[in-house]
């Protein structure tokens, strides 16, 4: 069953934006790429966006985790009002409660896998050493990459690799996790396992925002926004609960796709 409940009926909202405007200036002249975006997420949702090639997506990511400034609008994350932290306290606040997963992760080449993992929360002195390591074991363990630990990232294959920077991204066990094209740059094998991971992480309570081109990753998601210029023209609700198998889903985004126009 294909639903069409409002965001906020499912849940306490985790993430809200208002009026969201974010401009970048080109040749001189400033070009408005989010028209007032409103957002909200509810803890626990898995959420993703789809749209046209610059429609606006990764900018509507950026916004909404802090990594770039917004023109006009809020973002709430919980009680915290992250528009108006200053950059250091945006910077603590993402490091702490936010995850992100990008197409190409970005580990050290010079360290092993599990240094890279645990780097981060080494850095900021998050438990022991002993407290990193469990942590580490317990989810490469869980992405199927422990035995892998000690490898190199260019000894890894790509899927492998993704699963690490995930590893990564959850290390603090953040509040929410941002993918912009998580499963872009795998074969359709290794974004499966990418996909699975991420779905049981969900399940678990973790809150997903990922951004995507792929209407199978579209279709894992509770809801699925669609962008088109620098606004939220709509959005699908799956509704899990209901006797949807998995290519009911995907052929309810695509359904919403050609309606769009996307
Ligand atoms: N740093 C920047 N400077 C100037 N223009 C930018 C910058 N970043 C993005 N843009 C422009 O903003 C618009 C939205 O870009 P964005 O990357 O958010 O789109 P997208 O929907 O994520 O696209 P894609 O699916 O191709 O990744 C595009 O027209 C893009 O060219």
């Amino acid at each position: 069953m294909i639903t069409t409940v409002s965001p906020t009926d499912t849940g306490t909202a985790l993430l809200s934006a208002r009026g969201l405007r974010k401009s970048f200036t080109l040749d001189g002249q400033d070009v408005e790429v989010l028209h007032g975006v409103d957002l909200t997420i509810a803890e626990g949702e898995f959420v993703t966006v789809m749209g046209a090639s610059g429609s606006g997506k990764s900018t509507l990511l950026h916004s909404l985790s802090g990594m770039d400034p917004v023109d006009a609008g809020t973002v709430r994350l919980d009680d915290v009002e992250l528009t108006a932290l200053s950059p250091d306290e945006l910077a603590d606040h993402r490091r702490e409660h936010m995850g992100f997963v990008f197409q190409q992760p970005t580990l050290l080449r010079d360290l092993g896998l599990l240094e890279n993992i645990v780097l981060t929360s080494s850095l900021d002195r998050v438990g022991t050493p002993a407290d990193r390591v469990a942590r580490a074991k317990e989810l490469m363990t869980r992405a199927g990459i422990w035995d892998l630990r000690a490898r190199m990232p260019a000894q890894v294959s790509g899927g492998q690799l993704q699963r690490a920077g995930i590893c990564r991204a959850l290390m603090r066990r953040p509040r929410i996790v941002f993918g912009d094209e998580p499963t872009g740059a795998l074969n359709r094998d290794s974004a499966e396992q990418i996909l699975a991971l991420l779905a049981e992480l969900n399940r678990e309570g973790t809150t997903m925002l990922v951004v995507t081109h792929d209407v199978r990753v579209a279709a894992r998601a509770d809801r699925v926004v669609f962008m088109i210029d620098g606004r939220i023209a709509d959005e699908l609700t799956l509704d899990d609960r209901g006797p949807v198998a998995g290519p009911a889903r995907v052929d309810a985004v695509i359904a919403r796709m050609r309606r769009l126009g996307i």
